[in-house]
């Protein structure tokens, strides 16, 4: 789906946001994109969707270079940008002029989602608040049925029920053919949703790493004190948050903030287990 290999990319010369960035992306697969205040998560977005052009190195996405913007990738590709625009017409005729561009285009799955997010389908787009116009892009984006789908902070300003409902609608839209990457710098937003967490820091992919799989190589925990089992651990009220290497091989929960905290401040236990440990996946350092 995607295929990043050794990306050079900056606003300026002097200042490389990517250096030897390398990324691959499959079908079948939600994506958490995550990253401090930038870190370049919408800048790398923007590489994958062919609105900001490589400096050296290669971005194909649908096994087409991103930058040549070909109609059949587009018609197959939607990127929905933090700061959505809405044209002053109905929701109706938006969805008229603007649905024959995605072929696979769902209206009734539009239907749903509308439904779901409570957006008034009828409604003049810009007459909507702020949270209901991001909703009815992102039950668009999604309606649209295109194999990529890259959305770029899409729970900023949304409520908190909104946000259960965003989990829910994207769940339900992932088939084995589709591959959605979320960024976003909310972690807990994501928790339930992604299977695969990316972490974009020091101007590359520090992790890329399935959820399941490291569920089974470490333990999350809070206890009174750190001891030298931990891998990093990090004050709190409660006491120390700590991640543990998993022993029990047993699954728990892992806590997304917490490992992000971990590889953003390069914990060097943490990173070399996560090299190093045995396991059915690819390495995810
Ligand atoms: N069009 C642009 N021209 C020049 N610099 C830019 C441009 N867009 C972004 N930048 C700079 O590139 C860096 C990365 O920005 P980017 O928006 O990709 O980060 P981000 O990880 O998405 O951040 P955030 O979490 O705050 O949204 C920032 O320092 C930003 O100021």
């Amino acid at each position: 789906m995607v295929r990043i290999r050794n990306l050079h990319f900056g606003y300026s010369r002097k200042h490389p946001l990517f250096q030897n960035l390398s990324l691959t992306l499959e079908q079948g697969h939600i994506y958490g994109l995550l990253g401090k205040n930038g870190a370049g998560k919408s800048t790398l977005l923007k590489n994958m969707v062919g609105l900001a052009f490589p400096q050296a190195g290669t971005c194909e996405v649908l096994g087409q270079p991103a930058a040549k913007r070909l109609p059949a990738v587009l018609a197959d590709l939607f990127f929905l940008p933090e700061e959505v625009y809405v044209p002053g017409v109905t929701a109706a005729k938006f969805v008229a002029h603007t649905a024959g561009f995605y072929p696979a285009f769902d209206h009734e799955a539009l239907a749903r989602y509308l439904a779901e997010f409570e957006v008034p389908a009828q409604a003049v787009l810009p007459s909507l608040s702020f949270g209901q116009q991001k909703k009815f892009m992102i039950a668009f984006a999604l309606a649209a049925n295109t194999r990529l789908l890259v959305l770029d902070e899409p729970t900023n300003g949304l409520d908190i029920p909104s946000k259960a409902q965003f989990r829910k609608i994207v769940a339900s839209a992932l088939t084995e053919e589709r591959c959605l990457i979320i960024s976003t710098h909310q972690v807990r937003d994501l928790e339930s949703l992604i299977d695969t967490v990316l972490v974009l820091h020091g101007r590359r992919i520090v992790l890329n790493a399935d959820l399941g799989d490291l569920a089974e190589r470490l333990t999350f925990a809070t206890v009174p004190e750190a001891d030298a089992t931990a891998l990093y651990a990090e004050e709190s009220v409660r006491g120390a948050q700590v991640i543990r290497p998993n022993r029990s091989g047993v699954p728990g929960r892992v806590d997304l903030e917490l490992l992000f905290n971990a590889l953003v401040s390069e914990a060097p236990a943490l990173t070399h287990h996560l090299s190093t440990q045995p396991s059915a996946h690819e390495p995810v350092l």
